[in-house]
């Protein structure tokens, strides 16, 4: 579903993501884990086609993403990240509505998603955008990732400012969507909470995936079979790895 091949992105001569190279199968979720200023949020931008990278390539479906074929292979993706920018004075409904409007598709299939989410995740669609706590904002951009059901949902930090009432609801869509043969691709801080979901793990260092294992082997290798910590897995990892320690970029 998801090709990144040879993947680096430099920010004058700082090197954010040095040859990146990892997949996310048709039907998979896959976490995408490493500290702050590891390079997630850069690899993602140039999955969404934000950033251009200096080399490698993205394939999404196997078809290379381009600046030409980037409209079309979006329109197969859902983005959700901690900050979605929406326009303050719309409505959640005005602004999920302008999401779909610029995709080409405001279908009643589509309202219909939007009013079963909003119900889901208990999200207010009538009040201003300015108006709604940070938690709430996100809700509307949650509902936004999905409501056209994608077949890759790419998430960048979706959780944060949700509480664990609508945490526990959020996951509960991703293994609906992951049921309807979705995949996603997810960095999180909230380790614990990646675990239950994901079927692999991709770990980012200094700008290097420094490992992808799938939770299978990370469980087999777990000290209580049942309950991994990804904390633990990461620090180990950053551990190991000191040389990638990372000097932020100017
Ligand atoms: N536009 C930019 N110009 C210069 N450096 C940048 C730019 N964007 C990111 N960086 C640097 O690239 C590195 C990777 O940043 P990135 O945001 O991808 O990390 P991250 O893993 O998403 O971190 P976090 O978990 O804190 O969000 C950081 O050192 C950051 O300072």
């Amino acid at each position: 579903m998801l090709e990144v091949k040879n993947l680096s992105k430099q920010f004058g001569r700082f090197e954010a993501v040095k040859n990146a190279n990892f997949a996310v199968d048709r039907g998979e979720i896959v976490g995408f884990v490493g500290p702050n200023g590891a390079g997630k949020s850069t690899t993602i931008d140039m999955i969404l086609g934000l950033t251009k990278p200096e080399t490698g390539e993205i394939l999404i479906n196997s078809e290379i993403l381009t600046q030409k074929s980037a409209a079309k292979l979006h329109q197969k993706m859902g983005f959700l990240s901690t900050d979605m920018n929406l326009d303050r004075n719309l409505t959640g409904y005005e602004a999920l509505a302008f999401f779909a409007h610029l995709r080409g598709d405001w279908t009643p299939e589509v309202k219909n998603n939007i009013k079963k989410l909003a119900v889901e995740i208990n999200a207010n669609l009538n009040k201003k955008i300015k108006k709604l706590s940070r938690g709430n904002r996100q809700k509307i951009g949650l509902i936004a990732s999905i409501m056209n059901a994608p077949e890759l949902l790419v998430m960048d930090e979706p959780t944060s400012g949700f509480d664990p009432i609508v945490q526990s609801e959020f996951i509960r869509l991703l293994k609906a969507h992951k049921a309807q043969g979705g995949s996603a691709l997810i960095s999180s801080h909230n380790l614990s909470e990646i675990a239950e979901i994901c079927d692999r793990v991709v770990f980012i260092v200094g700008g290097r995936i420094v490992d992808n294992q799938s939770m299978n082997e990370l469980r087999e290798k777990a000290p209580k079979r049942e309950i991994i910590d990804l904390d633990a897995v990461l620090e180990k990892l950053v551990d190991k790895n000191p040389d990638q320690r990372l000097e932020e970029g100017e």
